[in-house]
């Protein structure tokens, strides 16, 4: 059995599972920060957006300190950092380079919606790695992995796909490798921005999903090599324990149960899910004092700005608190606090910052990347006001410097990821900046 793959990850083993055929559970302890499975991406493909911004074949991006991004004199539509990631990507690329422009411009294609675009896509490379594969007779485990996975019940009919891409002898699996796709197909990112679509098989076959994971996948890009994906644990995961990945983002709280089913074909019965539905639907109060109110109430409960680390509490939600826990509210709250964070007031960025993050805790699970971010804009934010309202208040300058710690302590665990500088490089030069102000402009010593 191609899981064999598995071998090479000690930490991890399969068993059963009653539902999802197989579960990964933790062969023995694991730390918070520790990388359980590393897994090359057998395809992945830049979204409309990256084309010509990133490489096609190691996928950084170009500009700035990187040499400029060359483009295929074959096509012009595929682009490259230089040759070696040219020829890195060559042996694929040179299978449908004469073909690519009457199919990207056929109108099989250009009536496909958008993410149907992205498969069609991502199914060529599929082919054209196997058939560089073939052709080689380089190994196919991790092609034979993609097989093993548990197709779609509902898979329709696959896309267009860019002629010569593959062998007539591969043309009757390309259905069968095509209802792999949908629900085995990555979001890749660079400091959790979308950038790509991929399919990692192995990982794929190893992880169930979870509304409350205790792992996360992270995406390293070097030059001239494949997207590599690490799965990192979240948190100390014990021996026996399953190991699980969230296939969708916790915060669609209202349609991700419907989203996995459909596209899952599974329902899931996660505490947080129960918790969810049990919730009956109640409406935002429409006065703004009582809305604040109620944000407050949150805050408290979450244990926003005590000074502690703030932790979902075990005791149940207050029922007053549930009209709240909506995907739209969370929507209008990011908004505000990204207006008034830009724009001022920066009384609303805070509140609307601090709201936010109480309800990001209850959320997602412990040391989630999401909250380290949130927790790093909140910084940001608060150190703007003080340098422009050149507001020395102690108390306003130590939580600044709580917030800076709280984004370094998630976002070290889940480490760096993407493109090279980033969240934590941001999280030094802000933890110099404002010692040296601090210190050396305001005479401030906390
Ligand atoms: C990417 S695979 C996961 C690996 C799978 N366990 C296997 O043995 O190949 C995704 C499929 O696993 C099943 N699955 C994953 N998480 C599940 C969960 N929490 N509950 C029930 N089924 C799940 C569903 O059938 C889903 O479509």
């Amino acid at each position: 059995m191609s899981t064999l793959l598995l071998n090479g990850f000690p930490s991890l083993r399969l068993e059963s599972h009653l539902e999802a055929r197989n579960k990964a559970v933790a062969a023995r302890n694991i730390s918070a920060g520790a990388v359980v499975l590393s897994t090359p991406g057998f395809a992945t493909v830049l979204l409309p957006s990256e084309k010509g911004r990133r490489c096609d074949a190691c996928h950084l991006p170009g500009g700035g300190q990187r040499q400029a991004i060359l483009r295929c004199s074959g096509c012009a539509s595929y682009f490259y950092c230089d040759s070696s990631c040219q020829k890195l990507h060559w042996p694929k690329h040179k299978l449908i380079c004469k073909r690519w422009n009457s199919f990207a411009t056929s109108p099989a294609f250009q009536s496909l919606e958008e993410h149907e675009k992205m498969d069609a896509i991502l199914l060529t490379h599929t082919l054209a790695e196997l058939s560089v594969l073939h052709q080689t007779g380089g190994s196919q485990a991790h092609f034979d992995t993609l097989m093993e996975l548990l197709p779609s019940e509902n898979s329709s009919q696959h896309p267009p796909v860019c002629p010569n891409a593959y062998p007539s002898c591969l043309e009757a699996q390309i259905q069968d490798i095509y209802s792999r796709f949908g629900n085995n197909n990555f979001a890749v990112h660079s400091h959790l921005n979308t950038f790509a679509h991929g399919v990692f098989p192995l990982a794929s076959r190893t992880f169930n999903h979870s509304c409350a994971p205790n792992a996360a996948a992270k995406y390293i890009l070097n030059a001239s090599h494949v997207v590599v994906m690490e799965v990192v644990a979240l948190r100390d995961i014990t021996l026996g324990e399953e190991v699980c990945l969230t296939y969708l983002d916790p915060a669609l709280m209202q349609s991700r149960h419907q989203m996995l089913e459909i596209t899952y074909g599974f329902r899931c019965r996660c505490q947080s899910c129960q918790t969810l539905n049990s919730m009956d639907a109640t409406t935002l109060p429409i006065d703004a004092s009582d809305l604040g109110a109620l944000e407050a109430s949150l805050r408290k409960f979450v244990g926003i700005g005590t000074g502690a680390i703030p932790s979902a509490p075990s005791q149940a939600i207050p029922r007053e608190l549930y009209c709240l826990f909506s995907e739209a509210y969370l929507g209008q709250l990011s908004e505000t606090f990204s207006k008034a964070s830009h724009e001022g007031s920066y009384e609303v960025a805070q509140q609307s910052g601090e709201t936010l993050l109480a309800l990001y805790i209850m959320i997602y699970p412990p040391n989630y990347p999401q909250i380290g971010m949130h927790a790093l804009e909140i910084t940001k934010s608060r150190w703007n006001a003080a340098v422009v309202g050149d507001t020395k208040d102690t108390l306003y300058i130590k939580t600044t410097q709580y917030y800076l710690a709280l984004s370094r302590a998630i976002l070290d665990i889940f480490g760096q990821e993407g493109d090279p500088d980033g969240p934590r490089q941001e999280i030094s030069l802000l933890e110099s900046l404002i010692n040296e102000t601090l210190i050396q402009e305001w005479s401030v010593n906390i």
